[in-house]
């Protein structure tokens, strides 16, 4: 069964953050996601969630200066005390928020001297995620950026994050699946699907190559919702692109997956 969540971060962004949720309940959605919410306290977030009667299936780890082009820190040597206080940041709002999830983003880093010495602070930064968030009872997910949008970032590819994980060797970090992002670098999405059912705890959708609604361009969602099912994937598809117009006018497509309201 298809299970959409509305990435509040790209859609209903003509509201403010805290109305999105009102309005992602309007249009029919049951969850959201989001990627930082530290601009509000727990309490705002969750009076939020509890009014509409949504659930919230991802967060983002706080990940620096997003204007000046910072994407997180898990990779980067010299940031530890940061990744650290953002980790334990993100746990205080996932457990008050009742969200099962964090994103951790590992950054940017074409420019490091030592490429060896970002993987080795990856695992360390990551053994430390995954025990922590495993303690409160949360999952980590990574996930790789395409290198047209995201040049420099640390993870590109699935297989490469796949064989990160593995050298983990921590049950509770998964995949998180973007299917825009895997089909811009990797492609072969439904056998992928297939092969690494299990490795991914979240998905999220977009059109490719523009980034929209996920009804036009070179992917056919039909059949990759159906490959989803298929494999028993029981957790939400983020709708995480940008609409054309307002978000609501370009819902159509996913009709048939929201709560009919007044039905
Ligand atoms: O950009 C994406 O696809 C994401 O999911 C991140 O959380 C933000 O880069
Ligand atoms: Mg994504």
């Amino acid at each position: 069964m298809t299970r959409l969540a509305a990435n509040l971060s790209m859609l209903f962004t003509d509201a403010p953050f805290l109305d999105r949720f009102d309005r992602a309940a309007a249009a029919g959605f049951e969850a959201v996601e989001f990627l930082f919410p530290y601009a509000h306290s727990i309490d705002e977030v969750k009076a939020r969630l509890d009014r509409n009667g949504l659930s919230l299936t991802l967060i983002n780890a706080f990940a620096g200066d997003w204007a000046g082009g910072e994407r997180g820190f898990a990779a980067r040597p010299s940031k530890t005390a940061e990744f650290a206080a953002s980790l334990n940041q993100a746990i205080d709002y996932a457990t008050g928020l009742g969200c099962p999830r964090i994103h951790v983003m590992s950054g940017i880093t074409a420019d490091e001297p030592d490429a060896s010495a970002c993987e080795a602070a990856w695992m360390g930064n990551m053994r430390l995620a995954a025990d922590r968030t495993a303690n409160a009872g949360l999952e980590v997910s990574i996930e790789p950026l395409n290198t047209r949008d995201m040049p420099g970032y640390f993870l590109a590819h699935q297989d490469a994050a796949l064989d990160l994980i593995g050298k983990l060797d921590r049950r509770n970090v998964r995949l998180q699946f973007d299917v825009y992002h895997a089909q811009i670098m990797d492609g072969d999405i439904i056998r992928r699907i297939e092969r690494l059912k299990g490795a991914y705890g979240h998905v999220q959708i977009a059109g490719v190559p523009d980034r929209h609604e996920p009804d036009t361009g070179e992917l056919n969602y039909a059949a990759i919702f159906e490959a989803f099912d298929r494999v028993g994937f029981d957790g939400f598809l983020g709708c995480e692109y940008n609409p054309r117009g307002r978000t609501e006018d370009g819902l159509g497509w996913a009709a048939p997956f929201l709560t009919q309201k007044g039905a």
